[in-house]
């Protein structure tokens, strides 16, 4: 293809970003990708200088303003900035300010610094102190009157504050979403089934340019000045820095994080220090921006065709990037949760290159309509795990494939069940686990973990560390193995002395002696607690009847409702756990096969309790089982059904919520009399 040709293919290609960005609100294109096309297009009509034209997307900022709205034209013209995103970029852009300005190598530019908002900039005029118009920035010199949506925002001050203002006021400032106005946004939207927007910028922007104004109205947009494009009438001050502070006096928000720096050093200490507050800043950035501080020395720099010679935009490293997902494949974590994991055709994304990003569970699949083969918007922001944003459906392969989970764990086989889980903070999610909990050697450590502690089979000395070593070695795999271990394979552990491993040998040897409760909370079933454990041993009596009960029957226990059912028959369904069921009680396992009746006529008796707080004497674990042992229940929250709630020192809100219901409240002495009382009605 000639170079013609080339340069007409990208500018097409570039105004159909422009139109979908500037006009809708609605980019096909991730922007790190737009502004490749762009420096492509630049380089290209760098090399081939007669091909440049004035109408090339190089030449001009933004976009015609639509025809929807009254055009308004701007007295100065709203431009871009230079960008820049390598340290060796900025030097060359403080040594071309010290050039022209004829400064001697000595002496340091002042600069003022400021974080760069990403929303959309947008002009405001005052006249006499009162705002009259507002406008977008179009295409630079002819913007869209939004003037009474721009009346909306709280932040944008009406009147003029303080009476040394100029008599006609151009404020240019930005208009942008915060992210976690933002992320409710998108929130209703989705509720209402609308349309949700792809980031904070395209919500701000789509929400300003709104035709009817109350719609605005009820958009949480925010508005931050950065500069002044006319004043007449008062002298300003000196420097930009000062003209900020002068805005604040107005009445005008500005950003919180500017400073004022000296020559090259400080502007990349501001750069690297705003880099790291950048995931915790209540708005969206993409860079920051440099003026040179002296405003006769702006004017003496002036402009170039579509950016000022005396600012510059230092960007951050793109949080997004477009690239092709090749795979799905599927994690399975140490809880059993099956995440489906995008395998990525490489890409530079947030400073690293990615070749993986997650893809969260099956509904969010669903719900973004990712398919194998797709090109897709990868983010990763801070030390976020990187994720598949979304598709780029219009550049969807014929052959691109659909993903299903399977119906089999990749790991161990077991069969995959589908689950309600509360997802961190992301609502209720179905996910998909490995129902293989014993067996599953991606659930090892954590099951091995959970039979030994303290409540479940109480294997002192069995903790972290060891775990690690036994299952990295491939010395167990389930808790059945680890009842055949011998001393000399456990002293040739790292740092495990042989007196040690003796007593973790011991230690074993003694929690063969259980009781049926504890056995079944150590199987790690989800959703079975101590409590639940307890209530089925009752229940049942025997492990028999439990691995026989069919959910109906297992939601004749108490507290046992469809969902709790329904994870105990999918564990004891899956034949690899019932063998290492079976390989537990060859090893000796064992528990008196009926628990010891608990007595059921004291005060005691059927209560329920809640513990909270520090007691004087008792240790929490101690009050519940005296509690247990008294034939009494304890749980973990407050409720209606809630008997007495038994509160030590620093007890929170537990207590709180206790007062509230009405919950009868008891001190360790109150508790150990009603014990007693209890005791003693069971006697007679
Ligand atoms: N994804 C797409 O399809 C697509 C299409 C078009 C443009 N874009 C993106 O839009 C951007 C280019 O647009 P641009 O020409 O507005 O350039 P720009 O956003 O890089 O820089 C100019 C703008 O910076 C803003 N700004 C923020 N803080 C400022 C401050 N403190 N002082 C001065 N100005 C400040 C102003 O709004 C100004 O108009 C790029 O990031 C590009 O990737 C993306
Ligand atoms: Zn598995």
């Amino acid at each position: 293809m000639s170079a013609s040709d080339r340069v007409q293919r990208l500018r097409e290609e570039i105004e159909r970003h422009n139109e979908a960005y500037y006009c809708h609100d609605a980019p096909l294109v991730s922007d790190a990708e737009y502004d490749r096309l762009l420096a492509q297009l630049a380089a290209l009509e760098a090399a081939h200088p007669e091909l440049l034209s004035a109408d090339s997307p190089t030449q001009r900022v933004g976009a015609a303003p639509l025809p929807e709205f009254a055009a308004l034209a701007h007295a100065t013209p709203m431009l871009s900035l230079n960008n820049a995103f390598a340290d060796d970029e900025v030097a060359a852009f403080d040594r071309r300010v010290r050039e022209a300005l004829a400064n001697d190598d000595e002496s340091e530019i002042r600069y003022s610094a400021e974080p760069k908002f990403d929303g959309l900039a947008v002009s405001l005029i005052y006249a006499d102190g009162r705002l009259l118009r507002g406008a977008t920035r179009g295409d630079g010199s002819t913007g869209e009157d939004v003037t009474g949506n721009l009346r909306t925002l709280r932040s944008i001050p009406l009147r003029l504050r303080g009476d040394d203002w100029p008599a006609m006021l151009d404020v240019r400032g930005e208009v942008l979403m915060l992210r976690g106005d933002f992320a409710q946004l998108n929130e209703r939207q989705r509720e209402k089934g609308e349309k949700e927007f792809v980031n904070p910028r395209n919500a701000a922007a789509g929400s300003l340019r709104q035709l009817d104004p109350r719609i605005t109205a009820t958009r949480p947009l925010r508005f931050f000045a950065y500069g002044v494009g006319v004043a007449t009438g008062v002298a300003l001050p000196a420097t930009h820095f000062e003209l900020l502070d002068r805005l604040v006096a107005w009445g005008f928000p500005v950003a919180r994080e500017r400073r004022r720096v000296s020559g090259l050093a400080g502007l990349l200490a501001y750069y690297a220090d705003i880099g790291r507050q950048r995931a915790a800043l209540p708005y969206a950035i993409d860079g920051v921006v440099y003026k040179v501080d002296d405003l006769a020395a702006q004017a003496r720099l002036g402009f170039v065709s579509r950016a000022p010679r005396f600012a510059l935009a230092h960007k951050f490293a793109a949080e997004e990037a477009v690239t092709e997902l090749l795979e799905i494949s599927v994690q399975v974590g140490r809880t059993g949760a099956l995440t489906p994991v995008a395998r990525l055709k490489p890409v530079f994304v947030g400073g690293v290159t990615v070749i993986n990003a997650t893809l969260h569970n099956e509904d969010e699949i669903r719900r973004k309509d990712v398919r194998i083969g797709d090109t897709v918007v990868v983010r990763r922001a801070g030390d976020v795990i990187p994720e598949v944003v979304r598709v780029l459906v219009d550049q969807r392969p014929a052959a691109a494939r659909r993903f299903s989970m399977p119906e089999n764990c990749p790991v161990c086989g077991s069969r995959v069940v589908r689950s309600d889980d509360e997802s961190g903070g992301k609502g209720v999610a179905a996910v998909a686990r490995c129902s293989g909990g014993l067996y599953c050697p991606a659930q090892r450590k954590q099951a091995l973990l959970h039979f030994a502690s303290r409540r479940a089979m109480d294997i002192e000395g069995l903790g972290d560390k060891l775990v690690e070593q036994l299952v990295d070695n491939a010395i167990v795999r389930t808790p059945a193995d680890l009842y055949q271990l011998g001393l000399v394979a456990l002293a040739k552990l790292d740092r495990l002395a042989e007196k040690s491993a003796g007593n973790i040998l011991a230690a074993i040897e003694k929690s063969k002696r259980t009781t049926l409760a504890r056995f079944i909370y150590a199987l790690g079933i989800r959703n079975v607690g101590e409590a639940t454990a307890r209530d089925l041993a009752r229940h049942f009596g025997c492990l028999e009847g439990l691995l026989a009960a069919d959910e109906v029957a297992l939601q004749q226990v108490p507290d046992v409702g469809p969902t709790v059912a329904q994870c105990i028959r999918q564990f004891c369904s899956e034949a690899h756990n019932r063998t290492v069921i079976e390989q537990l009680r060859a090893a000796g396992v064992s528990w008196s096969e009926s628990e010891p009746a608990v007595s059921s006529a004291g005060a005691v008796a059927g209560k329920v309790f809640v513990l909270t707080g520090a007691l004087p004497s008792l240790t929490r674990d101690d009050a519940g089982r005296l509690i247990v042992a008294a034939g009494g229940k304890v749980t973990s929250a407050v409720s209606k059904k809630t008997d007495f709630v038994v509160a030590g020192a620093d007890a929170g809100s537990k207590l709180e919520k206790a007062q509230q219901l009405g919950v009868a409240v008891l001190d360790e002495g109150q508790l150990l009399a009603l014990l007693q009382a209890g005791a003693e009605a069971a006697a007679q």
